[in-house]
């Protein structure tokens, strides 16, 4: 007997073995008989069927075929259903990374220890050369822009048919989803008008003695830190209970003092908000293939508990400003503010344009809306701002020549304005050009979204984007692309500087965002960075010890955030 017969053959027992289950010899001998043809062919017929239902032997294993058929076709309906969608781009006539049930393009899920911002770099390489190309992320069909110029259109010129990101609001709920950087349409059109104010240069010279008090406290915690444990300090925790009091201070009004309590509960909130790791991936990837999913998951309910003790708190807040008629010149100061209006429509203003075509949606500015709006302020404000100065003191600790230069500009800013004031925060090109280049290296936002609103022909083509379509701005890959960046991994602040900046491709370098949907909060983002970087670098020297990795790890989080694995250790040393 030929090797591959002999094999099929003990196949076949085994299968038999499966389907009788405990038989004598001769009821198996005459089931195989009865069922050989349809497992060799894996085909029923169903006149066989019925021949086989005749047969008073084989009526359980009968049974059981018939199961098994059923199952193997309903496996393979839904296999057929799930995998259609991978001829999306080849039908369209795009370049495309080829999608694989069940994960599509990405095989992150099976590499957890991947950052997102790495994972789609490697599809912007794999379509290098195409001005945009497709992806599949799970069944979803993605678009990348590598375009600089489409890039653009999309953010700016043609943003009336890219206006949202594809945030999931199935949750609807809960109320602090109801926040600037989720709201969609019409919405979002009309918050974004009315808070683009509290952002102005103005309001932050109000409110920069509340930065100024935060600043004050870091110092003096710097100083005692310097003094112990000789001088080894994990910068990103320090970083980022100064930046939770900044927050803290300035949107809730609360005067939380998380550098000298290490269980201040504002500061446990934000540090567990980012902790989602590879289970929250996979639940993810679930949503994108059963939607609907989310408002079932029980744990993802916990966020509603946060919603309460954010309601609480502001609540209490709001009362206490309103009845004792305290000022703090604060966000919740001009949200108040906006409550008392009752409700807010769109107006036409320059950076958001109001078109003819728009229904101008009228939006409630109750608490749930206040609480929301200070609840992104709290997770954009606090986690941004936080990474930009650690990853910043990290590239100084190993470019020391760089850090001197950056304490002579602020050693001569203070000798000119007397101290650290407001404008003389605005007068230090070079620490500027240090900011730029680490956030050029470590963007927050690694990808940005957009999801297409209406249909987009893509000028000079005849691809058109259709309604739904998420398309993505894959900022990291554009600031390590070699073609507009040299040499990328290089730490290298002149980039920036005033001869070479103009040479920076438009639209290739996005920390901030671009267009009507870009960050709101970028001047105080920028404030609360050179404040830090300032209060630490004019007393202390930052520099590496053994305990400090590097490079950095950017972690696999789902999170739209770029973080770092673990601590960032530095040694303290007073100049
Ligand atoms: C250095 C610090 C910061 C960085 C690097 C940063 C970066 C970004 C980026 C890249 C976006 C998306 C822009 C786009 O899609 O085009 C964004 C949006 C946003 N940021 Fe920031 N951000 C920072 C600080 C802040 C702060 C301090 C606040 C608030 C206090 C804030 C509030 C927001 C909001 C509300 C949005 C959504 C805007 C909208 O959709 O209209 N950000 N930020």
């Amino acid at each position: 007997m030929e090797f591959k017969q002999m094999v099929s053959r003990q196949l076949e027992d085994r299968v038999y073995d499966f389907l009788c289950g405990r038989r004598s010899k001769n009821q198996k001998a005459v089931c195989k008989a009865i069922h050989g043809g349809i497992l060799r062919k894996t085909v029923v017929k169903i006149s066989e069927v019925d021949h086989l239902k005749r047969s008073s032997t084989c009526q359980r294993c009968t049974g059981t075929m018939i199961y098994l058929i059923l199952a193997l076709a309903i496996i393979w309906t839904f296999w057929k259903l799930y995998t259609n969608v991978y001829h999306y781009w080849e039908t369209r006539g795009i370049p495309y990374v080829e999608g694989k049930f069940p994960l599509g393009s990405d095989p992150w899920l099976c590499s957890p220890s991947k950052f997102i911002g790495l994972e789609v770099q490697e599809h912007y390489k794999k379509l290098m050369g195409h001005p945009l190309g497709g992806i599949y992320v799970g069944r979803r069909p993605d678009l990348i822009v590598r375009d600089p110029k489409i890039i653009k259109n999309i953010m700016v010129k043609d943003f009336a048919h890219f206006r949202n990101r594809s945030i999931d609001l199935s949750f609807k709920e809960n109320p602090l989803t109801q926040h600037l950087f989720s709201l969609e349409g019409s919405k979002w059109k009309a918050l974004r008008v009315k808070l683009t104010p509290t952002f102005t240069s103005g309001k932050l010279k109000l409110m920069y003695s509340l930065f100024v008090e935060c600043a004050q406290r870091l110092e003096r915690k710097l100083q005692e830190d310097s003094m112990k444990n000789d001088g080894v300090v994990d910068i990103k925790d320090t970083i980022g209970r100064f930046t939770t009091d900044i927050i803290g201070s300035c949107a809730f009004g609360l005067e939380i003092d998380s550098l000298n309590n290490p269980d201040e509960p504002f500061r446990k909130i934000g540090m567990n908000l980012f902790k989602q790791r590879i289970k929250k991936r996979i639940i993810e990837m679930l949503f994108s293939v059963i939607p609907g999913l989310r408002n079932n998951i029980k744990s993802l309910r916990k966020t509603e508990e946060l919603g309460n003790m954010f309601m609480t708190c502001i609540n209490e807040t709001i009362e206490f400003r309103e009845k004792n008629n305290v000022r703090r010149n604060d966000f919740l100061d001009l949200l108040i503010e906006l409550k008392n209006q009752g409700h807010l429509i769109a107006d036409p203003q320059k950076d958001v344009k109001v078109e003819e075509s728009d229904h101008l949606e009228k939006i409630e500015m109750d608490l749930g809306m206040i609480t929301a709006q200070c609840f992104v302020f709290f997770i954009a404000g606090f986690e941004t701002s936080s990474s930009v100065q650690s990853y910043a003191l990290y590239e100084l600790a190993y470019h020391q020549v760089v850090q001197d230069k950056v304490r002579r500009e602020i050693d001569q800013v203070i000798d000119k304005f007397g101290g650290v004031n407001y404008q003389a925060l605005n007068e230090m090109p070079y620490l500027d050009q240090v900011i730029n280049e680490t956030i050029r290296k470590y963007p927050t936002l690694h990808t940005l979204t957009r999801v297409c609103t209406k249909p987009y022909q893509v000028p000079g083509t005849k691809f058109v984007i259709e309604e739904g379509i998420q398309v993505l701005i894959p900022v990291y890959s554009l600031h390590h692309d070699p073609q507009y960046f040299p040499d990328p991994e290089r730490f290298d602040p002149d980039r920036f500087s005033e001869n070479n900046k103009s040479s920076i491709t438009p639209f290739t370098f996005l920390p901030f965002g671009e267009g009507p949907r870009n960050c709101i909060g970028m001047r105080f983002g920028m404030l609360q960075t050179k404040i830090g970087l300032v209060t630490l670098l004019k007393n202390q020297r930052v520099i590496p010890t053994s305990q400090t990795k590097s490079p950095l790890v950017f972690s696999n989080s789902l999170s739209v955030i770029s973080q770092n694995e673990g601590s960032i250790i530095l040694k303290l040393e007073s100049v």
